[in-house]
Formats: structure tokens, C-alpha cells, sequence
């Protein structure tokens, strides 16, 4: 069993855009945030990356998706050890498939396999249940998101959007008497944001990311472009809704004609109106945007959304928080979540029919099937019981 009261747990994530794993430590008890530990990242060699990027849109049994799992496991065991003093482990995975109406939700990686190597009780497939109840399986940092409100002592409601390889925003209100339910919080993805800007530059200057928004920063935005790209069915439906990656292909077509810089324009534009047009589905105006993930250092993107969004935006230091560690941090909320049976997504958040826990636990102690690789398939215990 989990203790009573705050334990520190270790999360992690390894997010689409795929430059490395993120991992930190959180006191909680699952409801509030009592503090923030240490946290490392683990950069991943290119050719690692081209590895996993090769796997996207594939399921478990499918060519090559075994060997990223045991990629995603390796990396992670070597990042993990560096830690110590924890007493439960939120493992995301690497998300290589996400069809919520489809096929289900995929992330590679087993926490049992991590179990076993870390000597710790490990949470993860934390989406596969709430899809699996009709929930859109994603985004499921918003419970997190309204901690980080409180925990800054917000007085009202505000957003927070992490700009990812896709964005998602997850609008709260913490005010007192303001419970964790709808009403108080509502979540969606809100469109790409770095996938395919890092996909542009990738293919036509061979670097990973603009970094610093240099290229951005020469060109001319294309607002034809943009609001031909806002028609997207996507952007008309209501929240609920979640994306893949890789979700917007005639997009890179859309910029043929264009040159780098005003490509690269474009899309930081493109990411900032589809925020801009997803904030109008929040329930009131935030009073400001806190902006976290890689996206927050991109200036363009940035300015993009304080021109469009029509309210404050500032990346999440600004109140103290940490924006390359808010994803891992969040999945160390979630698995005390799932070892306390608290829910981790309701209708607000995932569309899910009513709150869930997502998530397995695998012990150290579990039972290994026959087969190369340890733990594959077996029984996990779920909710509480570790
Ligand atoms: N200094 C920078 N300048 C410009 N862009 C940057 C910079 N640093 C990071 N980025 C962008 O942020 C991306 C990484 O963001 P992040 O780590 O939040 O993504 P992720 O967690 O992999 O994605 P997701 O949240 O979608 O799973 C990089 O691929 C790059 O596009
Ligand atoms: C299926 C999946 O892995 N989705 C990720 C991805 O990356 C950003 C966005 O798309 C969000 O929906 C989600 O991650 C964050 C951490 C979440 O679940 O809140």
C-alpha cells in the first residue's frame, strides 16, 4: 500500500516532438502540490529519434514498435536511476498511435519492465481506460493544471497551454468553492503547434527546431494561409477533442510555395490562431495564458499569441513554475492519483462519460511471464493497491 498522506513520486515524459525524456519529482497527496523536487532530462540522439518517428501511427505487434518500446524502456531506466528518494513512478511512455474512435491510444514503453529495474511500484497506460470509456484519452495534464492554479494562489479563472509538438489548453477556475469538475475546468487540444514547424525545418534546412525563432523571425505570415487552414473541421468542433501528431498532413503542402522564413512565419501563426479560436469554446475569458512546453521559448509563436489571443501571455516562470517540467510533473501527480483510485480525467478534461483513474501498477514483485522481455502481458493490480 501507498502511505497516507504526501509521498514524493517521480514522473516522466517523452513527448511528441521527441527531443528527449523529462523527468522530475512532486510532494503530493494527490490533491494538493506540496513541492516541487529535482527533475533531469535526457537528450535523444538523432538517430534514436528517427527510430521512434519511423514507428508513428503504429500498434503494439507492428513492425519495429517492439524495438522503440525497449528504446523507451532503456532511456528511461538510465534517466531514472539518477533519482532517488521516491516512492511511486508516473511513466507516460512515448505516444506512437492515438486514434481515441479508432483503434485506441498507444505509448510504448512497459512499466513493468521499469518496475523491475527500479525497485518501485510504476503507474502508466495512463489513457488506454478513459478511452476505452469513450473518453478522448488526452489531454490528461489538466488535473495537474488546476493544482498549479491553486498553488499559485490564481484568484481567477486563467489558462494554461502547453505548446508541445501539438498544443493543447486547459482553462480553469480555482476559486474557492470551485470544485474539480466541469465548470471549473475544461481542456482540449487546440492544434499543431512545434510538430510541424520542426518538420519544416527539418526537411528543408536539416535542423531539428528553429531555435530561437530565427527563421520565423525573417519571414512574412501567409494569413491566407491561415484562415484556410482555420476551415479545418477540427477547429468547429467543441471540446472534447484530442489530436495525433501527425493529424494536419496537407498542411506541409499548403507551404510549398512559400520560402523558409515566411514557411516558418506561417505556421507560428497557424499555431497561435488555432489557440486564439479555441479560447472562444472557454466558459469565460482566462485573465491570462501561461504558457509552458518548448513552445514558450519560440518568440515568434509567442508574440503570434499575445496579437491574437486578447489577454496576457506569459510563459509559466512567471508565476514560479516550471515549463520544461510541467508534463513530467504532472504524471507524478497522476500516478499518486491512480494509487489513491482518485479520478485523472472527467467530461471536462477527455470527454470521458464520468471522472475515471486511468493508469495500471506494476509492483517490482510481478510475476514474469515466459519470453524475452520481462512482464509483457501479464496481470497488473490497478487503483490503490500496491
Ligand atoms: N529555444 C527554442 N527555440 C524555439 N523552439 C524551441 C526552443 N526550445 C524548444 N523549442 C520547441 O519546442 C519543442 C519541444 O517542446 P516540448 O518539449 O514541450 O515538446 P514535447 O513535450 O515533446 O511535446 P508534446 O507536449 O506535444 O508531447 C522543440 O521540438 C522545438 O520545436
Ligand atoms: C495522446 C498524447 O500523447 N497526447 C499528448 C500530446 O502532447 C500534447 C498533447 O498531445 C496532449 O494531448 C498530450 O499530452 C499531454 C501531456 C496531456 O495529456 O495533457
Amino acid at each position: 500500500m501507498l502511505k497516507q498522506g504526501p509521498v514524493w513520486a517521480l514522473g516522466t515524459m517523452s513527448g511528441t516532438s521527441l527531443d528527449g525524456v523529462d523527468a522530475a519529482m512532486l510532494r503530493t497527496d494527490g490533491e494538493e502540490i506540496l513541492e516541487f523536487g529535482e527533475s533531469a532530462y535526457l537528450e535523444r540522439g538523432e538517430a534514436d529519434r528517427r527510430r521512434i518517428a519511423a514507428a508513428f501511427g503504429r500498434w503494439p505487434g507492428e513492425p519495429g514498435v517492439e524495438a522503440v518500446a525497449e528504446l523507451i524502456e532503456t532511456e528511461h531506466a538510465r534517466l531514472l536511476s539518477r533519482f532517488e528518494g521516491y516512492e511511486l513512478v508516473g511513466f507516460h511512455g512515448q505516444t506512437l498511435a492515438h486514434e481515441p474512435r479508432g483503434r485506441g491510444t498507444h505509448q510504448a514503453g512497459d512499466g513493468q519492465v521499469l518496475a523491475e529495474v527500479l525497485g518501485q511500484p510504476v503507474v502508466w497506460d495512463f489513457r488506454s481506460s478513459d478511452v476505452e470509456l469513450g473518453g478522448e484519452g488526452a489531454p490528461l495534464a489538466p488535473f495537474f493544471h488546476h493544482a498549479c492554479a491553486r498553488w499559485i494562489g490564481a484568484e481567477g479563472p486563467l489558462a494554461f497551454l502547453n505548446l508541445g509538438g501539438v498544443g493543447n489548453l486547459t482553462w480553469v477556475d480555482p476559486r474557492p468553492g470551485s470544485p474539480l469538475a466541469e465548470g471549473a475546468i475544461l481542456a482540449f487540444d487546440t492544434g499543431p503547434a512545434n510538430a510541424p514547424l520542426n518538420d519544416l525545418v527539418q526537411a528543408r534546412l536539416g535542423q531539428g527546431y528553429d531555435a530561437g525563432g530565427a527563421l520565423a523571425a525573417t519571414g512574412v505570415i501567409d494569413e491566407e494561409i491561415v484562415a484556410r487552414f482555420l476551415r479545418h473541421p477540427f477547429f468547429f468542433k467543441r471540446p472534447p477533442k484530442s489530436l495525433d501528431r501527425n493529424d494536419f498532413p496537407d498542411l506541409a503542402r499548403w507551404l510549398d510555395g512559400l520560402d523558409d522564413g515566411d514557411a516558418a512565419a506561417t505556421l507560428c501563426a497557424v499555431a497561435a490562431a488555432s489557440v486564439a479560436v479555441g479560447l472562444e469554446h472557454c466558459p469565460e475569458a482566462p485573465g491570462e495564458i501561461l504558457v509552458t512546453g518548448g513552445g514558450r521559448h519560440h518568440p515568434v509563436m509567442m508574440s503570434e499569441l499575445s496579437r491574437r489571443c486578447g489577454c496576457p501571455v506569459r510563459p509559466v516562470e512567471a508565476v514560479g513554475l516550471d515549463g520544461d517540467m510541467l508534463e513530467a510533473q504532472a504524471f507524478a501527480y497522476l500516478a499518486v492519483r491512480v494509487a489513491r483510485g482518485l479520478p485523472t480525467s472527467c467530461r471536462a478534461t477527455t470527454g470521458v462519460a464520468a471522472a475515471v483513474g486511468g493508469g495500471r501498477i506494476s509492483r517490482p514483485d510481478g510475476v514474469q511471464l515466459a519470453g524475452d522481455r520481462p512482464g509483457l502481458g501479464r496481470p497488473v493490480t490497478s487503483g490503490g493497491d500496491i
